[in-house]
This record gives structure tokens, sequence and C-alpha cells, in this order.
């Protein structure tokens, strides 16, 4: 058994006062967010949770938590209560997203790392046609900034790139042995990450490669809290006014650049019996833990080939129905959830020991849920795949595979490869 550490709280001074008001467009909501070094060293709290350009993005700290070990999302969910509880909210619009929110990342694995939750001091918002401001302030609100697209943010420079914790060689090695592991029948599946390190000249502006995965990724959620940000195709959960959706990735195809072959890569990857075996143990891992929470739930037969610009996944999207008497929050339903099979394998807990003897590096908030939650307990976690922790100039990228029976090494590490694109490219992006 881990130890379950004690939450560390950075106290809320009393209670949170929070208001949300409608504003006309303030346009691309990722241009609003201000120039964390001119925060005159106060932490700027640069939060994004995005898709297609609608969602939030937050700055300042009202309040905030770290918590670790095994009982970190016991913990989140029981600062959240008493915070939620105790706010003074105004909510006009009454949309997802708006009234009193926090942006949340979890770590990975019970130990190590450390999880976050984040109550911005402004929230900036958009669902459909609406916009919105919320304030949250400590017993007060806090004054209204004016709203303004910012310069463009100071670019990293040159990047070098370097091995992270284990290098291309030793990580297919590291594949074969699962491969073998496997093949003894002592699991069926477990997801294998690595870590490549970037080195940017200037200490890295998170602005800089959110615009772009912001841009390039639009089906994607684009996030950033606390110095972890990607763009992730991969929902976890959502949950709003009763109905929980989660969208499931499994097997992967890596694109070519040609639309012609790309389209006849999708019809094999969605025929592809590894692919499709891979695919099946993450729906199933993701519908068996939403089960004791819905009242009805729609589980699609087949999966879809979701199209990215890097890589194709086969995808799920399931769907349930959670009555008033279960009262779960997104959260709760996160934690149930995490880690699917997608990030974690299957059994579960076989997975979870084998990544932990066999991975080689520490995976921090990677992997991990990442989202936001209002205080009715609505809102969205997605799995911060795509994704690196920065600090300074140094950035950590991760990707990751599922590993199977028939998994090929050379191919997985190819795929990983892939994976890094997206959060490679928004650095090095022009
Ligand atoms: C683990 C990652 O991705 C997961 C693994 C996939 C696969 O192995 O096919 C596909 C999508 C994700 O569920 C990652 O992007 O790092």
């Amino acid at each position: 058994m881990t130890s379950t550490p004690r939450a560390s709280t950075q106290a809320v001074a009393g209670r949170l006062v929070a208001r949300t008001t409608e504003i006309t467009d303030p346009g691309p909501l990722l241009e609003l967010l201000p120039d964390a070094a001119e925060g005159a060293g106060e932490d700027p709290g640069l939060t994004a949770w995005l898709r297609r350009g609608e969602g939030i993005v937050g700055w300042g700290v009202a309040a905030s938590i770290r918590t670790t070990g095994s009982g970190r999302f016991d913990d989140a969910v029981d600062w959240w209560r008493e915070v939620a509880g105790a706010a003074v909210v105004r909510d006009d619009l009454r949309v997802p997203g708006s009234g009193l929110v926090c942006l949340a990342s979890f770590a990975f694995a019970d130990e190590p790392g450390e999880s976050v939750l984040v109550v911005p001091r402004v929230v900036v918002g958009r669902r459909g046609d609406r916009c919105w401001i919320t304030l949250i302030g400590d017993d007060e609100l806090t004054p209204a900034p004016t709203l303004q697209r910012q310069p463009e943010p100071r670019a990293p420079g040159n990047v070098v790139f370097t091995d992270g914790d284990v290098d291309s060689a030793e990580w297919e090695a590291i594949v074969a042995r699962a491969v073998e592991r496997i093949g003894s029948g002592e699991l069926e599946k477990v997801v294998l990450a690595r870590d490549l390190v970037a080195t940017t000249d200037e200490p890295l502006d998170v602005r800089w490669p959110l615009r772009r995965l912001g841009t390039s990724y639009e089906m994607c959620w684009t996030f950033h809290v606390d110095g972890l940000f990607g763009a992730t195709p991969e929902l976890l959960v959502r949950r709003e006014r009763g109905l929980v959706t989660s969208r499931v990735l499994a097997g992967t195809i890596r694109r070519t650049g040609h639309d012609e072959r790309d389209l006849a890569l999708a019809a094999t990857l969605a025929r592809s019996s590894k692919d499709l075996e891979e695919h099946e143990y993450a729906v199933r891992s993701v519908a068996e833990a939403l089960a004791p929470h819905c009242s009805s739930m729609n589980v699609p037969e087949a999966p879809f080939v979701l199209h990215l610009p890097n890589v194709m996944h086969l995808a799920t999207d399931v769907a349930g129905v959670v009555p008033d008497t279960d009262g779960s929050t997104v959260l709760e339903l996160a934690a149930a959830l995490h880690p699917s099979a997608a990030v974690g394998g299957t059994p579960t807990k076989v997975a979870v020991e084998m990544i932990k003897e066999i991975e080689g590096m520490d995976r921090g908030r990677y992997a991990g849920p990442v989202g936001w939650m209002d205080a009715h307990g609505d809102g969205e976690f997605g799995i911060a795949l795509r994704s690196a922790e920065y600090s300074g100039t140094r950035v950590r990228l991760f990707a990751g595979c599922g590993i199977v029976a028939d998994s090929d090494p050379e191919a997985e590490l190819a795929e990983a490869q892939a994976k890094f694109v997206p959060v490679r490219d928004a650095l090095t992006a022009r």
C-alpha cells in the first residue's frame, strides 16, 4: 500500500465570490492570455481548455490546491465541494463553463507526482455564439481587466531535442520485453510511453505552443494547467446536466501526407485485428467503469476512424445517463475511469504495475486526467496526451503506445515519434 500524504492547500482567504457577465465576442480566446513575464513575480496562473475555439481560458489564482498520492482524487473532490459549497456565485448565463470553475490536472500514478487544481481570478469563455467573463475573488470580486488581443507571444528561439530517460533503442527493448510477457499470458495489453527533452533558447512562453496547437489541432482539446500543456484527442469524460460522454481512442496509424493513401490506410486500420483488439480493451474499460453510475448507456458496436493531422485513430464515443440519485461529479467519474486501458492496459492493475516496473520514467501528469469542473460537478476531463511539462527552457514531451501480443517494437517506436509531432511542431513552427 502506498501512503496518502495530505493535500497541501493554498488557503482561500475567505469564501470565493464569482460573477459571470455576458460580453461581446472578444476574438480568439488564446489571444487574450496575458504575458506571464509581466506579472511582477505573482503566479500568472495561465490556464486553458479549448476545442474549435470554444471553451475557457483563465489567469490569476483565486484559490488552488496541490495534492499527491493515491488519495489525490478524493482530496480534490473534498476540496472542491468545500470551496464551491461556500462560494457566492452569480451567473446569468448558465452555460457549460460559466459560473465558478476550476481547472485541474492529475498525476498519472499514485506515486510519484503532484496534482493541481486552480481557480483562476479571471475566466473568459465561449460556447457557440455566447461569450462571457467570470471574475472570481476572495470575499470581494476581482476588478474587471480590459480584454484585449495580446501581441504575438515570445518565440522559444532555437529548440534542441534530446532523448529523455530512455533512448529509442532501449525503448524498443522494453517494448519487446512487454510483448514477451503478454505472450506468456501475464496480461493482455500495456501502454508504454517515453519522453523527449526539448531545450529552448528562451524561457518558454506557453502561449506560443498553445496558439499553434489550437489552430493546427482544432478537433483536439488544447489545454494548459500549471506547466502541463498539449492538445489531446481523447476525452476521458464530459458531464453535462446528467449526460456523460467519453471519446475512447486506441489503435493508431501514421498519416503519410497523401490524402488518397491515407484513406486506404484508414480502411486498413478499421479492419486491422491487432488495432480492433487494442480498441476493444479500451472501450470495455470505459464502459465498465461508467456502468455503475449510469441508468442507461450507448456503446457503439464498431469504432470510426478519427483523422488528425499526424495520425489516425480508431475512436468510439460512449454515452450514458447519470441519474440524480447517483450524483457523481465529473471529477469522481474521471477518478473512476482513470487509468483506462487507453493509457494503462488490461487488466489495469497488472498493467500499471508493469509500467512502473519496466517503463523507466516518471510520467508526471502525462496521461492523467486534465480539464475543468463547475460548482455543480459538470465539466470535462481529457487524457493529457500529445502533451509536455515545462519549466523555464526545459520542455519534456511524452508519447506512448498500446502494446498487445503482436506489437512490433520498431513500428511502436515510429508510432510514438508520430505522437510527439503536435507539441514538437508547436515549439518549432514559426
Ligand atoms: C498513449 C497515447 O495514446 C493512446 C494510445 C493509442 C494507441 O496505442 O493506439 C491511441 C490513442 C491514445 O489512447 C499517447 O498519445 O501518448
